[in-house]
């Protein structure tokens, strides 16, 4: 088992050249984090005058400045998490922050350069070299796509292309288990042998994920989208199986609502426009406090899907993204505060290891049978019914091999059923019968050339002669 809080990272996007820069410096340090300062002026921004504190400190296990590359982002943070994932650990990697701050171009990443690539397709490229490279197992791999608009989970993965609405796609609904397992019903599990066939499913995915959205309906602001890579592993001949699943998660645009709207209450009393969101800060505010034994999982569908990743068996991984601009300082503050909270959560991840249920059923046949045999030795009854085809076949096996088996040492063993003894007995008669009657022929055939030879010999003699 391995416990380990949530990580935390922070990315900053770049600015454009029309936004006011924020006041931000970052401190690095190797061993105890960075640290990232924000810094709030005391003048009117945004028509409120702000008497509070001038700066914030935040800590992060690192921050990626603005000019930070989409390949440093994966080796940094992606990269452990799917290598523990291939272990057969579950993982999540989840980008919380506010709209536009930069969570998708992280998650999924730019459309302009092959370099924009973001997580989920250096991921998906990292994990398939991985499975090709180790031939010590045999892996199978499925994704999964979906999207959760309003408390509705939508199918991303629907190959119809006829959806021109988010409602168009095949819903998913949640189910409970009686061990308080959560499964989805209608999500597709779509198998990708390689990488090709994994990034055609991505790209799949996210046309319906355009396709649905309308300027009405910015799905994609107000909506959370998980990408799930499913894997399932075994050593060739071995009864266990390993299954692990790595969400990686765009969250919803964060920003708040101010209640009270004037007053320098902006930084402290605030509510999301997303309820979903709020939801989730319940559940991490309950998890991140000592004692509580309530967690409110259920009171939204995100945290229901996501309950392992928050406070259970999951490495995970939260990334902050901040648009550290001059009009949205606020917002970064609050998206930090967030990430604070979120750094005291204690996960416990084990190894999702479970047997073979086709290799359980055949271990616990030969332990009936073994069992049966002994009972014959020790009540001295024997069965009487004839020996099934399956028995008969596994028999003619065993005797084979016997037989094929140069080691002197080597015996067959039946058990103690009289009737597999007899067949086998059978069996032997048979095949003495048939090597004496070969080796007879032989002999036979021998004598015969002997005598040809003896024949020859004297005709050559009495010639020479
Ligand atoms: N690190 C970055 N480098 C370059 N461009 C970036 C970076 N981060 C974000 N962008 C650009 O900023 C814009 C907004 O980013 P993005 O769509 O990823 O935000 P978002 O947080 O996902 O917003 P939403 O909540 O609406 O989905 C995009 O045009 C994106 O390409």
């Amino acid at each position: 088992m391995v416990k380990q809080t949530i990580q935390i990272y922070a990315r900053v996007k770049p600015l454009t050249r029309r936004q006011q820069a924020g006041i931000y410096s970052l401190d690095e340090d190797e061993k105890s984090g960075s640290s990232l300062e924000i810094i709030v002026p005391r003048d009117l921004a945004d028509g409120f005058v702000n008497n509070k504190r001038e700066s914030y400190r935040f800590k992060f296990q690192r921050i990626f400045d603005q000019e930070a590359k989409q390949n440093i982002v994966f080796e940094t943070i992606a990269k452990p998490v799917a290598e523990c994932v291939l272990a057969g650990y579950n993982g999540t990697i989840f980008a919380y922050g506010q709209t536009g701050s930069g969570k998708t171009f992280t998650i999924t990443g730019g459309a302009e350069r092959y370099s924009d690539r973001g997580i989920i397709p250096r991921t998906l490229s990292y994990v398939y070299q991985q499975l090709q490279k180790d031939g010590s197992k045999v892996y199978t791999s499925h994704v999964s796509y979906l999207e959760i608009y309003n408390e509705c989970g939508y199918d991303l993965l629907d190959p119809r292309h006829d959806a021109s609405r988010l409602e168009d796609l095949p819903k998913v609904t949640i189910m409970e288990d009686t061990d308080q397992n959560i499964h989805l019903n209608n999500l597709s599990l779509q198998q990708a042998t390689n990488e090709e066939e994994a990034l055609n499913l991505l790209f799949l995915g996210d046309t319906n994920r355009m396709i649905a959205e309308t300027p009405m309906n910015q799905a994609s602001t107000r909506s959370h989208c998980i990408f799930t890579i499913h894997i399932s592993s075994k050593e060739p001949g071995s009864a266990t199986i390993r299954r692990s699943k790595l969400h990686l998660v765009d969250l919803a645009g964060s920003e708040r609502v101010a209640k009270t709207g004037v007053g320098g209450q902006l930084l402290t009393e605030a509510k999301y426009i997303n309820l979903s969101l709020h939801y989730l800060e319940q559940v991490i505010i309950a998890l991140s406090e000592k004692h509580r034994s309530h967690i409110p999982y259920r009171n939204s569908m995100m945290t229901s899907v996501l309950r392992d990743s928050l406070g259970g068996n999951c490495m995970t991984t939260m990334i902050a993204t901040l648009s550290l601009d001059k009009r949205n300082v606020d917002e970064s503050i609050s998206t930090c505060r967030f990430a604070q909270r979120v750094a005291l959560i204690k996960n416990e991840a084990v190894l999702n290891e479970e047997i073979d249920p086709r290799l359980i059923i055949a271990r616990l046949k030969k332990e009936i049978q073994e069992l049966r045999d002994e009972l014959v030795m020790v009540t001295g009854e024997q069965r009487t019914e004839e020996l099934l085809q399956e028995e008969l076949l596994q028999l003619d096996e065993l005797i084979k091999r016997f037989l094929e088996d140069t080691d002197p040492e080597n015996t067959l063993d039946v058990g103690a059923d009289m009737r597999k003894i007899k067949y086998c007995f059978n069996h032997l008669k048979v095949y003495s019968v048939h090597i004496q009657g070969s080796e007879r022929e032989e002999k036979k055939k021998l004598r015969d050339l002997l005598q040809q030879r003896d024949n020859e010999i004297n005709i050559l003699y009495f010639l020479l002669v």
